[in-house]
This record gives C-alpha cells, structure tokens and sequence, in this order.
C-alpha cells in the first residue's frame, strides 16, 4: 500500500483474500472513498484492445451512434450535452459521449438489450466486450467479498458474513449493473466551461470500476479527508510485480455502499475537469467504466456489521421505510437527465 505527494489515493494489492487485504481495502473505502487495486486480472494487451474498440466506436458517424440513442433504463448512447451530472450547479449538459450497456447479464457477458450492431459485425469486438463485462464482474464481487471481510459482517443462518453482498448479486438477474465507454474530445480552450468535462457527482451503485489512460488525465475528487479537489493521477503498471499486466484500476465507492453502512463508506464526489497540460496538448480523454449494482430487489437494508451499528441516524440506519436498489437508482437518474420523478 502506497500513498505519495502526487498521489492522495491508496494502492491496495488485492491478489490475496485475507484481513488484512481486506482492512486496507476497508480503510481507503472509508477515508476517501476512492483508490487504485492492482493484483487485479486484466492485462495490458486487453486493455489497450478495449481502449482501441470504444475509440474506433467514436468514430463511427453521428447519425449512426444516434440510431442507438440513450433510453430511460440509461441503456444507449449518451449524446453530446445530453448528460447533466451536476444539474444543480451546471446549466448545460457535459461535453462528452458515452455508450452505456445496460441490463447486463453476467452469465453471457453481454447487455439483454440492443447494443450497436457494429459490435457483432466482428466477432472479435464481442469478445472483447464480453471478457471485459465478465472480468469487471467478478473483480467487483472479490471487492465486495473483501469489504464484507473489513466490515466484519457477521454470519447469519442463511449467509457467511463474507458473502452478504455477494448474496444480493445472482449473475443473471436484473440489476442496474452498467458498462460504459466515455470519450471527452480535446479542445484547446481554457475557458472555465470547456474545462469542466464531467459535472460534480456521486455514483449511484455499489462500487465502480474505471480504467483512464496517460496523459489523459482529469479525474478529480472532493477528498472528504482533506476537503478539498485533488486529482487522480495515472498510475502506471507495476510491471516488475505484475509482467504484463494493466495500470492499477480506479476504484470509488457508490451511493448504494454509502447508504447501506449508514455513511460508513464514503460516496466521494467527483468530476472531469481537464489539468492545463491536458487542455494546452488538446488531447482527447476516454474512460472505461464499469458500475457493480445489487440485482434490482436487492434491499437496503443496514448491513450486520458492528461497525454500523454503532452509527446512528444515517443511510439505511435512519430510514424507516427499506427502499430497493432500483427505487434508489431510479430517482438518481431521473435527477441526471431531467426525466420526470
Ligand atoms: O471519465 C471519468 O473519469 C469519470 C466518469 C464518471 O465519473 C462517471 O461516468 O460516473
Ligand atoms: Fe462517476
């Protein structure tokens, strides 16, 4: 675990299941909400082979990717400014584009719905979204695992303590679970509005995923530790530890993790705004971005932890009322694209 000047996130190595991997996993979750893992399955080559297919999907013509345009399930491509992630404090919607797949089922590694057919004209793009979907998957439920271990969740008749979020997840049932290309263009402009890429915002499921690439950088998070706007750095593979594996993964924790330890684990907010070396080089940046939710039953209710117990009034600690994880996804969305509650 490291932790630098240029860098205010931990790295977490989460090759091994054990307490400790587990407390260090569980102490990043509740400080800044945000950190990097390596020790995680992807390599390089897939990486970049996925980087490679959301570009070249970017670049398909505008009247194609509007063919596929985003629906209210948020299945779909998200135009230019049809996004709004901050809409109170931002009148116009974001500049940037994304694919969203939604209704992913984890057994197949494929969204149920429709997805552009110039995927399934090569097979060789279906595998790489089918691997890249099955892969996310399974690292968010060795994070959730492992989180249950930090939280020392106690085992019930029916469920280990370890596996109490796993036991809100069946592979292939319904969940708000999505998979994501974003593409913001570079534009060499340094008025405030072409700076900010994505507006300031939560995530509204469990845990995401996202990987970014060099020089490329624009993450930033309100850091509740220092109360402050810090950047998230590319971080480049350990490939002394690691041949031939991927950078360290981003990580941050969602609102539905947040609410379900009382506020335990932080849902940091965080944005795209582009550093001025980005901004003077012009370069694009692109994300991929994977969000793990509980299938869409799941309840949020608190989790048996001691660690939440002890906190009152917060989150799931403080609502009467149980909601589902689609009632709490649901009214999230309807807020970011301005649809009707
Ligand atoms: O592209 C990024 O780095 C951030 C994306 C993000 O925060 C989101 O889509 O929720
Ligand atoms: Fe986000």
């Amino acid at each position: 675990m490291t932790q630098t000047d240029s860098n205010p996130l931990q790295i977490v190595d989460i090759t091994t299941v054990n307490q400790e991997t587990a407390d260090q996993l569980f102490g990043a979750a509740r400080t800044q909400g945000f950190l990097f893992l390596e020790g995680h399955e992807f390599t390089q080559e897939e990486i970049d082979s996925v980087f490679d297919l959301s570009k070249q999907f970017f670049e398909l013509p505008h009247s194609y990717k509007t063919k596929y345009s985003i629906d209210s399930s948020n299945h779909g491509y998200a135009d230019f400014g049809g996004e709004n992630l901050d809409p109170t404090g931002q009148k116009k919607g974001d500049p940037k584009e994304a694919l969203n797949m939604c209704l992913l089922n984890f057994l197949t590694g494929l969204s149920e719905k429709e997805i552009p057919d110039w995927f399934a004209e090569d097979p060789k793009r279906l595998e790489i979204i089918i691997s890249t979907i099955k892969k996310f998957y399974a690292l968010s439920m060795k994070i959730l695992r492992l989180l249950a271990i930090g939280l020392k969740i106690e085992d019930t008749d029916e469920t280990k303590g370890e596996d109490w979020f796993a036991s809100k997840y069946a592979a292939d049932k319904e969940s708000g679970s999505t998979f994501r290309f974003l593409h913001y263009p570079g534009q060499k402009s340094l008025s405030p509005e072409s700076v900010i890429r994505a507006g300031a915002h939560t995530d509204y499921g469990s845990v995401t995923l996202l990987f970014q690439q060099e020089n490329q950088e624009g993450l930033e998070i309100y850091s509740p530790v220092e109360k402050k706007w810090q950047a998230v750095p590319f971080v480049p593979a350990n490939t002394d530890k690691f041949p031939g594996m991927g950078p360290p993964i981003v990580v941050n924790i969602g609102d539905l993790l947040s609410y379900w330890t009382a506020g335990l684990l932080k849902s940091t907010i965080h944005r795209v705004k582009f550093p001025a070396k980005v901004q003077e080089t012009g370069q694009d940046r692109y994300s991929i971005v994977f969000f793990s939710h509980p299938n869409d039953e799941a309840l949020l209710e608190p989790v048996p932890s001691e660690f939440v117990k002890s906190i009152e009034g917060r989150g799931a600690n403080k609502d009467s009322e149980v909601i589902t994880a689609k009632q709490h996804l649901d009214s999230r969305l309807a807020a970011t694209y301005g649809w009707k509650k």
